[in-house]
């Protein structure tokens, strides 16, 4: 008998190449650089705590960011099919329901790591996990609004990888200081976030996404995620001033203002610069959470 719907043939195993390309590991960077935030930030020597280092830094790039990332490109198949055909699953290298197969271990694993780490690190795993799938699947597909999806996205991959990282060192809930520059850097990565959705404006549109450029039109998206990338970063600097830690103040002063002279650039053209801008201001954004968070934790 041929083959029937009723037993579709299994889709071949997918190679390693293309499920790391699925794991997207450039992605994997703003939460480990939070995380390392929050490490040096709690202001404990890193040397007495170095195989938590190791495993929340894991956790925090291949592991939990590897599952979302895997989880978006299983739920947005169809939209990549017309932005980005090119990738693993929409080109047909990742067939049949491997995408989600994967999503589904990999989910496992980084479980089963986070519960080998340590309780505070299982329960921001969980809600890591929890964000990664509500964010791209239904019923909540958060990712489907342009307000609350960066805003998810902002939070998990900045405050809570920093909250975990500064947490875990202290043993303890961090401090005031640590809480509101966390906080202030989540909040500003929701600009950061924005930048992703000026590549995918047409598939957005076609598809029903109601992304920050869809629906406020892209210069006055660019404009709005400049502004929430520059406000609480001078709020750090006033703050970081304010206790004294005139070194960090200084350094996080200086690197936003040379993001402030790359951003009318960004705004003149947000869907060809988006990608320059990421490459050049976010850098900037990036090296200045990690002076504050050394000023934090004492170290300049
Ligand atoms: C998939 C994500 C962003 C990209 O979405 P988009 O649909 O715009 O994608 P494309 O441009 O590629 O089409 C990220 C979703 C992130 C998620 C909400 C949560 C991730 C959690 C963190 C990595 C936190 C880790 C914490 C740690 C303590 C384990």
């Amino acid at each position: 008998m041929a083959r029937s719907a009723a037993f579709p043939a299994m889709a071949p195993l997918p190679a390693l190449r293309d499920v790391v390309t699925l794991l997207k590991p450039i992605t994997w960077f703003p939460p480990m650089w939070a995380m390392v935030c929050g490490v040096l930030s709690s202001g404990v020597p890193v040397a007495s705590r170095w195989s938590f280092l190791i495993a929340g830094i894991a956790l925090a790039g291949p592991l939990v960011c590897g599952t979302s990332q895997a989880v978006n490109d299983w739920f947005d198949r169809h939209v990549d099919a017309i932005n980005e055909p090119h990738r693993p699953i929409p080109s047909g290298r990742i067939a049949g329901r491997w995408g989600l197969a994967i999503s589904i271990v990999w989910s496992g694993v980084s479980l089963l790591v986070a519960a080998l780490t340590g309780p505070w690190v299982l329960a921001a795993t969980t809600l890591g996990l929890a964000c990664a799938w509500a964010y791209s699947a239904p019923p909540l597909r958060f990712k489907t609004s342009g307000w609350i999806g960066p805003a998810v996205v902002a939070l998990s991959y900045e405050g809570l990888s920093w909250f975990t990282g500064a947490a875990v060192m202290a043993g303890a809930l961090p401090s005031g200081r640590v809480l509101a520059v966390l906080a202030l850097y989540s909040l500003g990565a929701h600009g950061i976030m924005t930048l992703n959705d000026f590549k995918a404006v047409v598939g957005d549109r076609l598809t029903g996404l109601r992304s920050l450029p869809v629906i406020l039109g892209e210069r006055r998206a660019a404009l709005l995620a400049s502004a929430v990338m520059a406000v609480p970063q001078g709020v750090v600097v006033l703050l970081l001033w304010r206790w004294h830690l005139a070194v960090p103040a200084l350094a996080v002063a200086v690197l936003l203002a040379a993001q402030l002279v790359l951003m009318p650039r960004l705004v003149a053209d947000p869907a060809a610069r988006a990608p320059w801008y990421n490459a050049t201001g976010v850098s900037l954004y990036v090296f200045g959470m990690m002076a504050a968070a050394l000023g934090l934790g004492g170290y300049l």
